[in-house]
Order: structure tokens, then sequence, then C-alpha cells
């Protein structure tokens, strides 16, 4: 723990840091997060997959590592960038510190860098890929060589293996929750609500959820370039086809999109943080949300079906969409919060109303 370490960038900047958790030397999409708290949220978020991940807060790990406040069971980070992390958390529900957890889940730190520095870099040259290494020796060699990293079948790489079914206590709905990285806290909002989630893996087809008969499906957050997902999404376009009532979170609402005409693109350095304003187009409201997302639904040309719900009050991206013909809307942020604001938790009982407005099952 300890030693000089140093963080090269695509454009030929260099950082020095200190290391902590695991050693070693790794290449991955470095994006940054500003929110002040809830780093055991978006350490175990699968979102974050293939990406080094830049808190622009300074203090991290005050209050230890805590498993109930984890949204998967790994990290799937690349590696983790912090000004300075807690050695001595003090908290009764820690379980320990970062540098431990990291060296258990494999996890590369580095500290004592100038992120907000790092942040302006990244904010005003666009998102990059970075290497950590121990030497500059080859520091040309990893400047040409790094431009090729890609994060590619993410989706394979987080989502779960088997289907498993969590019964709700008392059951009012079944839903079917399409795993393509989700976070944890999406489940709990639904088993909350009276909802029994049959989580699915990824490479789920249609023909096989309807087979479940649920009465709506959930399409859950994800890594990588939602466009890769082709597979994925002509399925989801086949349960569009059946009329399965949908709630699509973050991916799931760009791969609900995709399957309905829209397009995606990639924004200059995404948006990630817990303060992120949406404008409510029908009431004109703005919620504060959670966001972690790298790729927008382009509001061009969208086919006349799709409506823009939600807007981005930054920068003026598409946030959510709703659907004319299909019992189906989707968000690009995070309802489900874990961190952040709980501002926009009625979305999941306005996926309710959309279940019992359609009763999917019961008409079977
Ligand atoms: N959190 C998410 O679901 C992220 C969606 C997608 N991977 C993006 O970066 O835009």
């Amino acid at each position: 723990m300890g030693k000089t370490v140093y963080l090269i960038l695509e454009n030929g900047r260099v950082f020095e840091g200190k290391r902590f958790g695991l050693s070693g030397e790794v290449t991955g999409e470095i994006v940054f997060t500003t929110g002040m708290c809830g780093y055991l949220e978006t350490l175990t978020d699968p979102s974050y997959y293939g990406q080094i991940v830049v808190q622009t807060f300074p203090l991290i790990g005050n209050y230890g590592v805590i498993p109930s406040d984890f949204e998967s069971t790994k990290v799937s980070i690349k590696a983790y960038i912090v000004r300075e992390w807690c050695q001595e958390p003090s908290n009764y529900r820690s379980e320990g510190s970062l540098d431990t957890f990291f060296k258990e889940q494999g996890i590369i730190g580095i500290y004592g860098i100038d992120t907000r520095e790092l942040t302006k870099v990244i904010r005003e040259s666009g998102v990059m890929n970075a290497r950590i290494a121990d030497s500059l020796e080859e520091k040309d060699k990893w400047v040409e060589a790094i431009r090729d990293y890609r994060i590619v079948d993410a989706v394979n790489a987080v989502s779960c293996e088997q289907i498993s079914e969590e019964k709700a206590e008392k059951e009012q709905y079944r839903v079917v929750l399409w795993d393509f990285g989700a976070k944890q806290n999406i489940k709990r909002q639904l088993l909350r609500r009276g909802c029994t989630v049959i989580t699915v893996p990824g490479k789920t087809t249609a023909a096989d959820i309807l087979a479940l008969q649920p009465d709506g499906v959930m399409l859950s957050n994800g890594p990588g370039d939602p466009a890769e997902n082709v597979g994925i999404i002509k399925e989801i376009q086949k349960l569009c086809e059946a009329r399965m009532p949908i709630f699509g979170i973050c991916l799931g609402h760009q791969l609900l999109a995709l399957s309905q005409g829209g397009k995606t693109f990639k924004l200059k350095y995404g948006h990630r943080g817990a303060n992120q304003p949406v404008i409510d187009l029908k009431t004109r409201r703005v919620y504060i949300t959670s966001q972690n997302h790298g790729y927008a639904v382009s509001g061009k040309n969208l086919p006349p079906h799709i409506r823009i719900a939600f807007e981005n009050a930054n920068d003026g991206t598409c946030e959510g969409i709703s659907y004319r013909d299909i019992p189906a809307f989707s968000v690009q942020f995070h309802p489900e919060a874990a961190a952040g604001p709980q501002d926009t938790m009625f979305l999941f009982d306005r996926f309710l109303q959309l279940m019992d407005e359609n009763s999917f099952r019961k008409a079977l």
C-alpha cells in the first residue's frame, strides 16, 4: 500500500498517485462520478463493468464496507481512483476497510491523485481510455495501445447465469426482472410493492419470458454500448408485439427505444452522480435524480409512437420515454436511487398501474 503508481491517459497526460487494494496494471474506460456518498453502491453497480471510476468527492471510505448496501454481489469496475481513502473507517455497520475489500475482490485502487484536475481533463477532452502502470518506461507504447480498448459483450459478463424467483410477502403481481446487470434496489422496490420477482439472464428469449406468464417485465440497467445487444433488442421487440407491460431503466430504457426504432449515441462524458435534474415534460416539474450512463437515446427523428417524457435540465438530452401504442415506459435515470434522491420512486407505482390497466396474465 502506498507504492507510487501512474495513470496514463489516452491523450498522453500522466497523473501520479499511490496504490491501495490489489497491485497490478490495467486498462479501462475512465469515467467520473460526482456522488458525495454511496461509494459502496457505485462500486457494486454492474453498469460500471470495464470502467476505471474516478470519485470527484475527496473523502471516500469513511463509513467502511457494509455488504447490505451492495447493489450486486461483486465489484465489476476495472479500478478506482480517489483523492483520499479512509484507512480507519468509523461506523457500527462497517465490516472492514476498502483496502481489504479491494484485495478480496481483486480491485486496483489509486489515491493521492488530484481527482478534480483529472475530472476537468475528462470533461474538456471527453471520455477516454486510460492505463494504470507501475512505471512510465513504456508510456508512449501504452498511449497508442489503449486507444483500441473497448468494452464488449458487457451484459453477458455481469448478468446472472440462472433464473431465480423471490416471492413477495403478499403477492399481487409476478414481474420478470430481465437482468442486464441489475442493481439490487430495483428488485427491492418491486418486492416492497407486492411483486414476486423472477430474475432471468440477459440471454433469455421472449418466448421463455412469456412462458413464465408475468404481469409485466422490468428491463434493468447494465453496462456497455446498448447498440451491441442486437439479440436482446430483437427479443424485446417480440415482447412489445405481445403487448407485455414493460418498464425500462437506464440500459433497459435504451434497449427498449432501440427495439422501437430509436437510436442511441455516446455522450461526451456521461452523467454519473446523484444531482442530475430532469424535467417532466407533462407537468414541467423538475426532479433531482441519480444517474450513471455514458450513452443516451437520441431525441432526433424519433418514430411517431415514441414520446419523450423527461428531459435533462442541464443538457436537454432524453431522460425518459412513454410509448403511444404499447403498454411501456422507460427512464434513463435511476428511480431506485441507491444511492441518491428518491424523488422518482413513484415510477414503480406507475408500473403497477400499467400492469393493472393491461392485466396481461389474467387475460391469458
Ligand atoms: N446504468 C446503465 O444502465 C448504463 C447504461 C449504458 N451502459 C450507458 O452507459 O449509457
